[in-house]
């Protein structure tokens, strides 16, 4: 009787316990700056999703809205979102007020789950600490030659090989999914020393980088709901897409764990590896699991959505695939060995290529900083202390005051100059890899890896993306990812070398 009780008082402590919760975040969500309804033209296609009766991609929508703002600068006051395409306001907020722009709690609280406090999701002294070590580690000379040993062993031993089969067989590929495991083996050998191969897990590495997708996707989401309150009771309750978002983050946890493991066994205080150097420093294993997510998500799809947009960019240019495969001749010769780093460097249409494509198709479309004082931004707009800060990455390349009225036109000469030498363009006017002082730390790196694959795919294959001229539609994320990946042939150009040797068939075994 008395257990019964006490069982009646604790449901009912429960219950209003969580009452007191929903209420109070109520009074907060209502007390914040942010209305959760407006009339304006732009909520209201916002909140009713109207703009996806003309667009493909919300932000197809937002570029539209960009183009037609005198100042390149849009407000959702729904979501309680500036968004600019001006690229002064773009190096205010990252440069010149860096320090009124930071990640902000409320970004914290959206991908908290996920990346915890991992460089993405940090300010002040953890970012400091991270960013510190980070770039220490990816500028040393010894790690860019090692990320480059690395490359050229998963483009020879891996990719290579993979296209071949592909080749023979006559097998339609999902060029997205083999960029998506080119990409995650060589971060893992990069940043953690470890070739995934290695790892002992209960379930196949396709399921854990499904995963992978499914918590960055919900992690997304989370931002787009005009009522923050809602996800925030339906993850209190575990309910709906809160619950899977626990679930696939259940599984992070458990890859980023094995990623610790791993490294633990094989010892770390002699190696010199990002996360071996993380290690000898930080013994907080929730801390290390924070890490090695960012440096997955890093690395991963960023370099997989640039490669897959750059094939299917070229499949449009064959000029564009001409002009490489001349460079590449050029400066390879007949060698039947792969560039080395040096020749990369000395392939500036090759960059001038790769730079227009993410203009066109940046991997990181946009992304938000939080006002935290009230301030004018260079174009005259009022942003209050609270307000999410967005640039939008993808519609600055498709402004014609940036880059000309061939804005639309997939011309790598823009960035040569008469001299054929690459010039780059201001970071904040391009800030496909951001700029100021948080731009991207593996900048050089994928730089290098994205030409490695290019220069040796394109010298020995013709690569066929069927029905490659729809428009792309891209899955909801925090990278830009195509939904439905990108389908191609691959097929072998004259001459080109065989890599279907028995070694390299049984590695070609792990991604197929
Ligand atoms: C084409 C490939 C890539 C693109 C377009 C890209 C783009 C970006 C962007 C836009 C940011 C800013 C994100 C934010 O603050 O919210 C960023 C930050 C960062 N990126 Fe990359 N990235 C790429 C590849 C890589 C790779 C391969 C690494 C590998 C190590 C890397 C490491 C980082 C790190 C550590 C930061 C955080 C910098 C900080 O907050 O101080 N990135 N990147």
């Amino acid at each position: 009787m008395e257990v019964e009780a006490l069982r009646s008082h604790f449901s009912l402590l429960f219950f209003s316990f969580s009452i007191s919760y929903v209420v109070f975040a109520v009074l907060v969500e209502f007390l914040r700056i942010r209305p959760w309804w407006c009339n304006c033209a732009v909520c209201q296609a916002y909140v009713t999703s109207s703009w996806a009766a003309d667009f493909d991609n919300l932000c197809d929508w937002y570029t539209h809205l960009l183009r037609t703002s005198p100042t390149r600068t849009v407000t959702v006051h729904v979501l309680g979102c500036t968004v600019t395409a001006n690229s002064d306001n773009v190096e205010h907020m990252l440069k010149t007020r860096f320090d009124n722009y930071p990640k902000g709690k409320p970004f914290a609280t959206i991908l908290g789950d996920l990346l915890g406090r991992g460089i993405f999701n940090v300010d002040g002294d953890l970012w400091r600490f991270q960013r510190k070590m980070a770039s220490t580690e990816l500028g040393s000379a010894a790690v860019r030659a090692f990320a480059s040993r690395t490359v050229a062993a998963e483009v020879g031993g891996r990719l290579l090989p993979l296209l071949d089969v592909a080749c023979e067989c006559g097998r339609v590929l999902d060029l997205q999914d083999v960029f998506q495991r080119f990409a995650f083996d060589n971060i893992c050998k990069i940043s953690f020393g470890l070739d995934p191969g290695c790892f002992e897990l209960s379930l196949s590495l396709s399921e854990f980088a499904a995963a992978f997708d499914k918590a960055t996707r919900l992690s997304a989401r989370r931002a787009t709901h005009t009522i923050p309150l809602i996800w925030k009771a339906k993850r209190l309750f575990n309910w709906g897409s809160e619950r899977e978002l626990r679930e696939a983050i259940g599984l992070v946890d458990l890859l980023a764990k094995e990623v610790i493991l791993q490294r633990r066994k094989l010892g770390f205080a002699s190696d010199q590896d990002l996360l071996s150097r993380f290690m000898g420093c930080v013994d907080n294993d929730k801390y290390l699991r924070d890490i090695v997510v960012s440096f997955m998500l890093a690395g991963r799809d960023t370099v997989a959505s640039a490669l897959t947009s750059f094939f299917m960019l070229l499949s449009r240019h064959p000029a564009a695939c001409t002009a490489i495969r001349d460079e590449v001749e050029l400066i390879v010769g007949n060698s039947q060995a792969l560039p080395s780093c040096d020749q990369l460097r000395k392939m500036h249409y090759l960059n001038a290529a790769i730079c227009e494509s993410m203009r066109l198709y940046p991997p990181v479309q946009f992304d938000s900083k939080f006002c935290l004082d009230d301030d004018v931004l260079p174009d005259g707009t009022f942003v209050r202390k609270g307000t999410r800060m967005t640039y939008h990455v993808y519609a600055m390349g498709r402004m014609e005051d940036l880059w000309g009225s061939d804005w639309a036109e997939f011309r790598p000469e823009r960035w040569l100059r008469h001299t054929g030498a690459f010039t780059p363009e201001s970071p904040f006017k391009y800030p496909v890899f951001q700029g100021g002082l948080r731009v991207c730390l593996g900048k050089e790196m994928a730089l290098m890896e994205m030409k490695s694959v290019i220069a040796s795919v394109v010298r020995e294959f013709d690569v066929e993306v069927i029905e490659g001229n729809r428009p792309p539609k891209f899955a909801p994320g925090l990278t830009a990812i195509f939904s439905g990946g990108l389908a191609v042939r691959v097929h072998r150009r004259k001459g080109g070398a065989s890599h279907t040797g028995l070694d390299a068939r049984t590695q070609v075994l792990r991604w197929c």
